[in-house]
């Protein structure tokens, strides 16, 4: 696997690539890999010749009380796993190589509307700054796919609109969200947590199936079934931001007519905010 730091390396290799005529999978995080990321690779292996990876923090799209210092940074282990994967290679860039002139003069990318919503309105900026990093990376690795996670459910929409709008030739391919056996989403984030914060962590998917079932047996209106799955939330001992029913393609709030469902939930256990989904088609009657 190849280890690159600077752009100018990356634009060497992507240049052999391109005069060898290989195909270039994509997958950016930032970092403390775990099997959810993993599957991303499994994925990418599937769709190209060759895979690239880059590690990342981005602070443009951390908010100033998050946890842009906290946030786990772990590359070692992150480059044995990924070279087990057979990954070719690690982009692996530093703040100022990014964003030379600093986040204050750094031109932007703005996805309209959708970025406003849920996360969005939690996190202002949030999405601007992981669109203005995600073209960014583009620009640079220039691949044919990239791979993103369902678990984010709100930042592949985001992407995939951004792609849409500004003609990327790139086609963006979504991964089912890996998942603990207990049904917890894996996630960086749940490193934060205290073994008996990692217990009721659990709650959040076991909330969400059983809304699923109230759907499906129609059992109360989408705003009854919302306000039983908070109230259990806040039992269980969270914080919910948002716990609702939406519609899967547009994010807005979900009407009786609608088939393609998903249930959307941000919910802070201490001071660790943890997300998930879980999507629904309800039979076509
Ligand atoms: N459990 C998961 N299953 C599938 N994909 C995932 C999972 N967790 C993260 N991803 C995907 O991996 C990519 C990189 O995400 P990121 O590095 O932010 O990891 P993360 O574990 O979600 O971190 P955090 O929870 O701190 O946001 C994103 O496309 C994200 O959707
Ligand atoms: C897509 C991403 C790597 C952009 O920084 C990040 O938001 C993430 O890890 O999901
Ligand atoms: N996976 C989303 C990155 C973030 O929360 O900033």
């Amino acid at each position: 696997m190849q280890f690159i730091e600077s752009l100018n390396n990356l634009r060497e290799i992507r240049q052999i690539w391109r005069k060898e005529g290989v195909t270039v999978a994509f997958v950016p995080t930032m970092g403390n890999l775990h099997d959810g990321h993993l599957d991303l690779v499994k994925k990418a292996k599937t769709l190209a010749d060759k895979v690239v990876v880059s590690i990342f923090v981005n602070p443009m799209q951390f908010g100033a009380n998050e946890d842009l210092d906290a946030y786990p940074r772990t590359l070692d282990a992150d480059r044995s796993k990924l070279e087990a994967e057979g990954v070719d290679a690690l982009f692996f860039p530093a703040v100022d190589d990014i964003y030379p002139r600093g986040l204050g003069d750094q031109t932007f990318v703005e996805v309209p509307g959708i970025s406003d919503l849920l996360c969005g309105a939690s996190r202002p900026g949030h999405f601007r700054g992981v669109a203005t990093i995600v073209c960014k990376l583009f620009n640079m690795v220039q691949p044919d796919v990239a791979c993103f996670g369902e678990k984010d459910f709100q930042q592949l929409q985001v992407i995939r609109t951004m792609v849409e709008d500004l003609s990327m030739p790139i086609t963006i391919v979504g991964v089912p969200t890996c998942r603990q056996q207990d049904g917890l989403a894996m996630s960086s984030r749940n490193g934060y947590l205290s073994a008996e914060q990692r217990a009721t962590a659990t709650q959040i998917y076991a909330t969400m199936q059983n809304m699923r079932v109230s759907i499906e047996n129609h059992s109360g209106t989408f705003a009854t079934i919302e306000q039983e799955a908070e109230t259990a939330l806040k039992a269980a001992g969270f914080t919910p931001d948002y716990i609702t029913i939406r519609n899967a393609r547009t994010l807005l709030p979900a009407q009786t007519e609608d088939r393609n469902l998903v249930i959307l939930v941000a919910a802070f256990m201490g001071s660790t905010r943890l997300i998930d989904n879980l999507q629904i088609t309800l039979d076509h009657a």
